[in-house]
């Protein structure tokens, strides 16, 4: 798999955790593809699985080798953490269990977190110290705040968890709704938890119709769909997608995983941000460490929590819930872990 292309740049590593999976199966393909970290970015893939998906990662590699993708240096299957994370630059934390129909997120807690607890050691002791760390597997703020707290010598700010899936199905929303193109939608928010307590809020949201960039309440001209069918559509999405598929959402995650990690690394355009779930610094009077999605803006791979947002009864009162929720949560995941 080696690259014979003399313009691209020295490889970074990629670990991918969970990859023999249903997400890493869309995944593996568009980072592989220079759509994330660049066409002139070579890469070295570390693909972690447990044992028994050794023999179906392999079949990965074929179809990896298969593609022939010119900035794919080499690919290392693993089920050893230390392989895992050794020397890595970028971190997809994708291996967890998912939820079934009927279930919440948070009921992965017990034993989801287990694993975060265990990688996080793992991540602490073998990856740069630089390494840019993304949390999928559920519940995903949660997981994120155990992975931080185990991999102390990583700096705060490396650590995210997606929440951009959530932001892109608000964004598609309000695009059917007022039958646009969804990147006619611009700087939504999704604040708090992956869960369906998140609030997604288009308050300071606006798009263009008719060649002509106006506010979301503007357009759609109903505050009553925004304040409830809409937030409740956004809210249990990944329930809806359970229930038709009998699965949980995969290609809609992967390619939000994407643009999560394209935006971290290409920087957001000026006045814009995205969701991400961050290592909360206080901001919006949010606890101190708890893993919240806020609105993001990114220059030169630093994430800064967008400031000075106007919040009102309404959507204080929202946060203030889906705050409450990640308390809970952070408190069970601690009491989980430490009696291991
Ligand atoms: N945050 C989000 O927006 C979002 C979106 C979709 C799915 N998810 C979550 O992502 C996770 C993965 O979803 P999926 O559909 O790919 O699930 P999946 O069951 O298809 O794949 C999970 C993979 O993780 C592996 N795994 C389990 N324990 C592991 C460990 N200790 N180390 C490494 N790998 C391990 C499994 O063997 C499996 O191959 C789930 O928790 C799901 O709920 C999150
Ligand atoms: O909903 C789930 O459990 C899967 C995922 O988190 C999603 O939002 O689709």
């Amino acid at each position: 798999m080696a690259s014979s292309n003399k313009d691209v740049k020295d490889p970074i590593r990629v670990v991918i955790t969970g990859a023999a999976g249903q997400i890493a199966y869309s995944l593996v393909y568009q980072i592989c593809s220079g759509e994330v970290f660049g066409k002139d970015q070579s890469i070295i893939l570390h693909l972690l699985d447990i044992t028994p998906m050794m023999g179906v990662l392999q079949g990965l590699i074929m179809e990896v080798e298969d593609i022939s993708l010119p900035i794919v240096k080499n690919v290392i299957p693993t089920d050893n953490e230390e392989t895992a994370f050794k020397d890595v630059d970028v971190a997809l934390f994708v291996g967890a269990m998912p939820r079934k129909e009927g279930m919440e997120r948070k009921d992965l807690l017990s034993a989801n977190v287990k694993i975060f607890k265990s990688q996080g050691i793992a991540l602490d002791k073998f990856a740069k110290k630089s390494v840019k760390v993304l949390v999928v597997g559920n519940p995903a703020n949660t997981n994120c705040y155990i992975l931080a707290h185990y991999a102390p010598s990583i700096p705060r700010e490396n650590f995210t968890c997606l929440t951009r899936l959530d932001h892109n199905r608000a964004k598609g929303q309000i695009a059917s709704r007022l039958k646009i193109s969804p990147d006619l939608v611009k700087n939504v928010i999704i604040w708090g938890n992956h869960s369906s307590t998140q609030f997604p809020d288009v308050r300071f949201s606006t798009v263009v119709v008719n060649g002509k960039e106006t506010s979301v309440y503007e357009a759609i001209q109903n505050d009553n769909w925004l304040k409830n069918e809409f937030v409740s559509i956004v809210q249990k999405r990944g329930a809806a997608v359970i229930a038709a598929r009998k699965l949980s959402s995969a290609m809609s995650a992967a390619k939000a995983i994407c643009d999560h990690m394209r935006d971290w690394w290409q920087g957001t355009k000026d006045n814009e941000w995205v969701s991400m779930g961050v290592i909360s610094d206080g901001s919006y009077g949010i606890e101190k460490g708890l893993v919240f999605s806020y609105p993001i803006h990114i220059k030169n791979g630093k994430l800064s929590i967008v400031q000075d947002l106007k919040l009102d009864d309404w959507s204080r009162e929202m946060i203030d819930k889906t705050q409450k929720e990640l308390i809970e949560e952070k408190n069970d995941a601690l009491t989980a872990t430490s009696s291991q």
